[in-house]
């Protein structure tokens, strides 16, 4: 079976609302997939859909080649999902609980055994086998919610904030297991936290008010950040007219001064589209005299590029 997810013109109402808008994108074997948008883009609503816990109002989803409009078992036979906020049974322990979830998913008593062994070694639940969940803590909780995601080894794994609510060291923690089991399986991770896009994902897509923003790989989104080829320089004892000087060199847009004291100035200056500012600039300091004590070439950061995305989306639902 092929792992791919692919979801067509899909659309969500809830009454007058339209949580999905007309949302296409696809995505292929092996790909571990961002999924980004502020706080009610409409990324649960997407992922409840593709996992058919929710029927699309329109559109169509695919998983692994099958429509889920004619293969809804199959397709959730393939998809391990692990919801947000990972709601488990607390009173459980994680045993029971993968036992049960092996039950439901109908394994044989002899395979239920070896996957259950599988998935707590993996994530490395051993210790708190016997615990109730309800007194794990979040990391645990976390990582029982992701051993049912894949007791069943699935090619498909959709997470909804996978990482939402843990500590540093958890988030690490759950971001190396992703990692872990990524290389032969698609999966799609919903989250608002940019440096868990940069730190796991080979892609990342960006919504917002239910409709798709930006598609690609996260260094190519980052690329087209205002920031993206700017040269931050920090000089002492330039001319009076420094500013202007830097501002008239072939490719500079816009010169920023991000500190300025005694003398000692640390200046931003952006790029013009498509221009790459490190030659020029330093052409410029030789022939002039003038001695950086820093100077760097910023690649943009996807920060930017979501903010500047998403902020387009409010201002235009503002106007409409
Ligand atoms: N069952 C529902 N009934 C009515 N409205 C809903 C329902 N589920 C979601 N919505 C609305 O749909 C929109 C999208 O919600 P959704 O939970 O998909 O966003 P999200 O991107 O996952 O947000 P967050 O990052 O806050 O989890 C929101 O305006 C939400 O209030």
């Amino acid at each position: 079976m092929q792992p791919g997810v692919a979801v067509r013109h899909l659309t969500k109402d809830f009454g007058a609302l339209r949580a999905v808008d007309d949302l296409s994108f696809s995505v292929g074997g092996g790909e571990v997939v961002g999924f980004l948008g502020p706080n009610g883009a409409g990324k649960s609503t997407t992922m409840k859909m593709i996992t058919g816990y929710l029927t699309p109002s329109s559109g169509q989803v695919e998983v692994c080649g099958m429509d889920l409009a004619q293969q809804p078992l199959a397709i959730k036979a393939a998809i391990g999902y692990l919801p947000e906020g990972a709601p488990l049974y607390g009173d459980m322990t994680p045993r029971r609980f993968l036992d049960f979830v092996a039950s439901v998913r109908g394994m044989e008593p002899v395979v239920r055994r070896q996957r259950i062994d599988a998935v707590v070694d993996r994530m490395a639940l051993r210790g708190v086998l016997d615990q109730s969940i309800d007194t794990l803590s979040k990391g645990f909780k976390r990582r029982v919610g992701l051993a049912q995601a894949i007791l069943h080894d699935p090619p498909v794994l959709i997470l909804d904030e996978p990482t939402d609510g843990l500590d540093p060291n958890q988030k690490h923690e759950v971001r190396e297991l992703i990692r872990d089991i990524a290389a032969d399986k698609v999966i799609v991770i919903s989250t608002h936290i940019l440096e868990e896009v940069e730190a796991i994902c080979s892609r990342a897509v960006i919504i917002a008010g239910g409709r798709l923003l930006a598609d690609g790989r996260p260094a190519e989104l980052a690329s087209r950040s205002q920031f993206h080829n700017a040269v931050v320089l920090v000089l002492t004892g330039g001319p009076a007219d420094l500013r202007e000087q830097l501002a008239a060199v072939p490719g500079v847009q816009r010169v920023e001064v991000l500190e300025e004291s005694a003398g000692r100035v640390r200046l931003r200056l952006l790029a013009s589209h498509g221009r790459s500012l490190l030659e020029p600039v330093t052409a410029r300091l030789r022939e002039a005299g003038w001695q950086a004590d820093e100077l760097y070439v910023e690649q943009g950061r996807l920060d930017d590029v979501f903010r500047q995305l998403t902020h387009e989306v409010a201002g235009r639902e503002t106007r409409s």
